[in-house]
Formats: structure tokens, sequence, C-alpha cells
């Protein structure tokens, strides 16, 4: 009998997935692997189904068909706040910070004990969630700016505010949906450092259009076109694939 493979080897599995928008199919039969521990950076061209794909993996848009495997759980039979609970973070392109509320008071309410009723009615600054926003800050080059009111952070220090807002929750795959749109040089290498830090406990998927980025972060490229994966694998393999040129890089 043939071995079938197993999907347990992969932190995510996606598979035949497809939807349509009145149809039009944005993300057209698509299949692709993302290891533990794995830093996958998805690029192409304008309207080719990259953010359509992180909308199908977080819930916020259903498959018309194909799988979403997450570890065990079919993640296309599941709700947006059932997939956050699995342990899968979203951050989207517009930060979703409060502005008006400090670094610690964004990252606190964060943190997953003050997400139910009771726990946010009950809530106590303890030591366990302050040491944890504190790790959190540090992580993201925030800690001089605890007591800062969000809103006059720098563009590229909000970006990291929210990333750490979703990493105090300890996502085990979290998707950032380009996350150095905006930032200085500086920023953005840091922003690099940040996330070949965190990924010592998860995996990430970036889209991103930057490539001196890409090549900074990613461990493997999916490049997209047309619904469809053009190209995968390392940075030089797609950068020197003929297809990859002729749709995207070329231009
Ligand atoms: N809810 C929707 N209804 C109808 N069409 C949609 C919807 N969401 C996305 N699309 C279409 O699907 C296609 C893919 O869009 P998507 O935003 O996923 O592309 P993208 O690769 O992320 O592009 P960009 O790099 O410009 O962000 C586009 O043609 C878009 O107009």
């Amino acid at each position: 009998m043939n071995a079938i493979p197993s999907q347990k080897d992969f932190l995510l599995s996606v598979e035949g997935l497809t939807v349509s928008f009145d149809g039009f199919k944005a993300v057209n039969d698509l299949s692709f692997y993302i290891d533990e521990n794995e830093i996958r950076v998805i690029i192409g061209p304008n309207g080719a189904g990259k953010t359509t794909v992180l909308d199908l993996i977080c819930g916020r848009t259903k498959a018309t068909s194909g799988s979403i495997k997450f570890r065990d759980s079919e993640l296309t039979d599941l709700k947006e706040h059932q997939i956050v609970h699995k342990g899968v973070g979203r951050k989207f392109q517009n930060p979703s910070i409060y502005e008006e509320l400090t670094v610690f008071e964004n990252l606190e309410l964060s943190f997953p004990r003050g997400r139910n009723v009771f726990g946010a009615l009950a809530f106590r600054r303890d030591a366990e969630v302050r040491d944890r926003v504190d790790e959190i800050a540090s992580l993201v080059f925030l800690q001089n700016q605890l007591h800062t009111p969000a809103a006059i952070l720098s563009h590229g220090q909000k970006q990291w505010l929210e990333i750490g807002m979703l990493l105090i929750q300890d996502p085990t795959l979290l998707m950032l949906d380009e996350p150095v749109a905006g930032m200085s040089v500086g920023e953005r290498l840091k922003t690099a450092e940040l996330l070949n830090t965190i990924i010592k406990d998860r995996s990430v998927i970036v889209i991103e259009h930057d490539m001196k980025f890409v090549e900074d972060i990613a461990h493997r490229v999916t490049v997209m076109h047309q619904g469809k994966v053009l190209s995968e694998g390392s940075m030089a393999h797609v950068q020197n694939d003929p297809k990859v040129v002729e749709v995207y890089l070329g231009h």
C-alpha cells in the first residue's frame, strides 16, 4: 500500500485552496506547506491573491473549496476567534493599536488573561503581567517607551507595538502583511532582527514587497501570481526563475 504523505510534520498545510468572488478565483487551487520555526515570505504582483490567502487562513474569508490544516485542526471549519485561540495571530497593514493608551497599557490589554469579561474586571497588575509586558516591550525595542502614549510613537514603533500585542498572546503562527512598509532603513533592519529572534518559538508568514528585507528574513519564498504558486524555494532560486523575473522582479 502506498504511504499517504503525513501532514503532521508541517505546522500548516494548505491544499487545493480556492476562493471565488462572483466567479473570479482570487485564490485558485493553491497548495503550500509551512514548517515549524520557518519564516516564509509570500511575494508577487498586485492582485496576486497574497492578502486573500492570509484572510483565508485567519478565517476572515471563507474558502470556496480546499483545506487549511494547522497541526491537527482543519481551520476552514472554524470561526475567526476560534482560529486565534488555536494560536494563529494576524497583523494587518495598518496598526490597530489604542492611540490614547501607553505602550504598557496596550500590551497589558493584549495579555490573554485580560480577554474575558471576568478577567478584565478582576484584572490585577500582578508581577506576572508586568514581567511579560516588560519582556515583550524589550523584544520590540520599546522598553524605554513603556509610559509613552501610542499616539506619539513613530510609524515604525507603532508597527512594533502591534507585533508586540500579538506576541504577548504567544501565537504559534504569526502572519504579517507588509510589516516594514513606511519604515526607515534602520527600522527595517531591526524588524528583521526581531523576526529572526521570535522564530525560535513559532513560524511566521510575511507578505512583503521590499526585496532587501525579504533577503534578510526569508527561509523560503513563495511567489504568487493569479491566485496560484508561480515559484517556490530559496531567495536565490526564485530570483533566478525566469517566470518570476517576467511577472514580478523584472518590473
Ligand atoms: N472580498 C473581495 N471581493 C471581491 N474581490 C476581492 C475581494 N478580496 C480580494 N479581491 C480581489 O482578489 C484579487 C486578489 O487580491 P489580494 O488583495 O489578495 O491581492 P494581493 O496579492 O494581496 O495584492 P497587493 O499586493 O496589491 O496587496 C484582487 O483582484 C482583488 O480585487
